[in-house]
């Protein structure tokens, strides 16, 4: 199972590549605008510093064949491991048909119901993006909705798998690791809350004190095995 960052800031993606494993970036047109800057120089960024990682970038036109040019445009730009998120609309659908044959890689987002999600799988999409906060805010089950997706894909013998997106907590995102989807993508924020660092500190504080009391010069293991 995947785990990509759901951020277009550089130090953020930084941080969490540091500290864990993870396997790309997925970005949208609010998340580029937030950084106030040149969105090309954005993306260039993160691309040279993820290397050969997935990016997934989202077109901004609504018509399938300025999709089309669009997603070809950002491919040439950003590489082969780029993924083209494009809305799971009439126009979206078309557009992602073609491009596949073409052979580029498609995210098929804002997808808010299991029929959008079957249709870009139809349509060849590698991911289906489901936005699972969102579809609970307007009242419905985001992690049902993402479990019938699978649940698709598995009867059905699909390639395409799911990355799941919007997750607000550690519960929403726990809830699909344990369930088994092809990949999540979390803010840095909501990735850093993954592990409450606090309660382990405490912990390992806790048994640094202990030992100290054997002899407190001796600080390590290394201090009594060499
Ligand atoms: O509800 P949010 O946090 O804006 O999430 C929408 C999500 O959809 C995506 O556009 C799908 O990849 C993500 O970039 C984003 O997390």
């Amino acid at each position: 199972m995947k785990l990509i960052i759901d951020d277009g800031n550089i130090e953020n993606i930084k941080e969490i590549y540091e500290y864990f494993e993870v396997d790309g970036v997925t970005t949208n047109p609010s998340i580029l605008a937030k950084q106030g800057k040149n969105p090309k120089n954005v993306l260039k960024e993160i691309r040279e510093f993820i290397k050969d990682d997935e990016l997934h970038i989202q077109v901004l036109s609504n018509k399938a064949s300025d999709i089309e040019k669009e997603a070809r445009i950002i491919v040439k730009e950003f590489g082969e491991n780029t993924f083209i998120k494009i809305p799971s609309n009439k126009e979206g659908f078309k557009a992602m048909r073609n491009l596949v044959k073409e052979g580029i890689n498609v995210t098929a987002t804002a997808i808010y119901s299991p029929m959008q999600a079957f249709l870009a799988m139809k349509a060849g999409a590698k991911y289906v993006a489901p936005y699972v906060n969102r579809i609970d805010n307007l009242g419905y089950d985001g992690l049902y909705t993402v479990k019938k997706i699978q649940n698709i894909i598995d009867t059905n013998g699909f390639d395409t798998e799911i990355l799941a997106a919007s997750f607000k907590n550690s519960n929403q995102a726990l809830s699909l690791i344990e369930y088994g989807i092809g990949a999540l993508t979390c803010s840095a924020d909501v990735i850093r809350k993954f592990v409450d660092d606090r309660n382990v500190d405490k912990a390992v504080d806790d048994f640094a004190k202990d030992f100290e009391k054997l002899d407190n010069i001796k600080k390590t293991m290394i201090d009594y095995l060499s």
